[in-house]
């Protein structure tokens, strides 16, 4: 079956994007992972369906699968790129779109110049939230991995993150942790292993080797899931610019240890690469 699809990317994270409600299409994790190929296939991090909404007062639903063919709960690059997706396609004429994922519901909003914000709801920390096997809940936690020792901050996002500090992201070896981080026997569904720079109260640098996709050059949720572990750690301000290898994200999150229920808010570009059919 020929299937049309866009190829678009936030900060360098990047998406087959295929609209699923002017079009039929099956997929499954083989499929995805065929997709996904950077050499037999279109190549991306994440591929996203869209589809129509579950739930009537929602204008759409949105589907996430890794490269690796799993599907998750949340994605904050890919929804930037879904909200352009569908406005430029004209599927919706409205500038502030409601999304259900399998997270649940979010609110993306168009801005005139291009970017998009996303109320990425509140984050989670407690460790079933993720889930994470821990003693209590803590603000960090050992994880050893073979050869040292690893503090980490738990923080869902709809989407498990396991957040480390470092004293120089671009030293840091990512190649070495992350998979370790990724497949740690202590988090069950696998987890996203993000690192972090502090650079002041309202600037950080991070890194992020993902679940089901490797390192890649941003990652939304984990700049949200950062900022929260940040903020309980007392180490940043309410408004923070990250930066990843792929670009710049703001994240404004006013919650603490004390109050973890504020919407963390997600603003960034999403961007168009190239409009294509391709054979699934
Ligand atoms: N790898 C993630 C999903 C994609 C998240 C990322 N691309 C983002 O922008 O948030 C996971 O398995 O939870």
């Amino acid at each position: 079956m020929r299937v049309r699809f866009t190829k678009m990317h936030g900060l360098g994270n990047d998406f087959v994007v295929i609209d699923a409600i002017s079009q039929r299409i099956k997929l499954n994790a083989d499929k995805v992972r065929r997709l996904a190929d950077r050499r037999f296939g279109v190549g991306c991090d994440q591929v996203l369906i869209v589809e129509v909404p579950q739930n009537p007062d929602v204008d759409f639903r949105y589907r996430i699968f890794n490269a690796d063919g799993s599907e998750v709960e949340n994605c904050g690059n890919g929804a930037r790129c879904f909200a352009k997706f569908v406005t430029d396609r004209k599927l919706t004429g409205k500038s502030s779109i409601t999304v259900e994922t399998a997270n649940g519901i979010m609110v993306l909003n168009v801005q005139d110049n291009g970017e998009v914000s996303v109320d990425m709801g509140a984050p989670r920390i407690q460790p079933a939230d993720l889930p994470f096997i821990a003693a209590e809940q803590a603000v960090t936690y050992p994880l050893p991995l073979t050869d040292t020792s690893l503090e980490v901050s738990a923080v869902s996002m709809g989407n498990p993150h396991a957040v480390t500090l470092v004293d120089d992201i671009d030293q840091a070896p990512v190649e070495n942790w992350g998979p370790q981080v990724e497949s740690h026997q202590q988090f069950p569904q696998r987890v996203n292993a993000g690192f972090m720079q502090v650079i002041s109260r309202s600037e950080v640098k991070l890194r992020v080797y993902e679940r089901g996709a490797g390192e890649t050059l941003a990652c939304g949720t984990g700049a949200c899931a950062a900022v929260v572990a940040g903020r309980l750690r007392n180490l940043l301000d309410s408004e923070v610019r990250v930066h990843l290898p792929g670009g710049t994200l703001t994240i404004r999150w006013e919650g603490s240890a004390e109050d973890t229920d504020h919407s963390v808010i997600m603003t960034g570009p999403a961007a168009n690469v190239f409009h294509g059919q391709v054979k699934v």
